[in-house]
């Protein structure tokens, strides 16, 4: 079975709960979006499917595997909400580091194949977060994590994003977190909100409401 989940995630920090009992499923071919407040534990979630966060419990499958850390199966990729590559690499020499199977099509993208010669961090705020973005949908991993993917974009990269991971949907499922929720609503094939540390399905803009995302006055 190609999809990964994670189940009955606990996590404090501090012995504050963040998370209590979440739930998350996401198979090959969907777009799984989690919305929610500030502080509601989004990053949190990821980093412990990823590995980097060791939570109080968690149960995680992957292809139908117990596993401990997502990231020691080399079947995950995951975005995280600020700058990871180093600003002094080349674009070509990203490019190797972070792709293999699927680096002839990133090449292509008029982002790369236009600034192979230049420094990533010389590139603008919204293009350098492209950059990055697309390493991680292009990447060998089968599950890709995108924390906050659509912040600092304009709607033209916000779209580009979506072209580009449509391209990969048949080899992979996405995790995306963001607060641009009617890009997530919209575009997501399931989309969850985590609250109160729990997980609740969202199929519309009343449901946001209902579990206090959006003012009740909102459209
Ligand atoms: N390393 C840490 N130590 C202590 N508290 C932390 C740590 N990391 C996160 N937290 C707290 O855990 C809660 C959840 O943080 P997290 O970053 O997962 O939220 P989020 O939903 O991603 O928020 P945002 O939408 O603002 O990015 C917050 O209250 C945060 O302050």
């Amino acid at each position: 079975m190609d999809e990964f989940f994670v189940d009955s995630v606990q996590h404090s920090f501090d012995g504050r709960p963040v998370l209590n009992n979440v739930y998350l499923k996401c198979g090959v071919g969907e777009v799984v979006g989690v919305l929610g407040r500030n502080g509601c534990g989004k990053s949190t979630l990821l980093k412990i499917i990823f590995g980097t966060i060791s939570p109080h419990y968690k149960h995680l499958r992957i292809d139908d595997k117990i596993v401990s850390k997502g990231f020691l199966t080399g079947e995950f990729a995951y975005l995280s909400q600020s700058f990871f590559i180093p600003h002094y690499l080349k674009l070509g020499v990203v490019v190797k580091l972070y792709t293999n199977k699927y680096q002839n099509l990133l090449l292509k993208l008029p982002v790369f194949r236009d600034n192979l010669n230049e420094k990533i961090g010389s590139l603008s705020g919204g293009y350098r977060r492209l950059a990055e973005t697309l390493l991680m949908i292009y990447s060998d991993a089968k599950y890709v994590l995108l924390d906050e993917p659509f912040s600092q974009l304009s709607p033209f990269l916000i779209e580009e994003i979506k072209t580009n991971i449509n391209l990969m949907l048949s080899y992979k499922g996405f995790v995306i977190t963001d607060h641009y929720y009617q890009h997530v609503l919209n575009y997501a094939s399931r989309t969850i909100l985590l609250h109160n540390g729990c997980n609740y399905n969202i199929n519309n803009l009343d449901d946001l409401r209902l579990h206090g995302y959006l003012p009740s006055m909102l459209h």
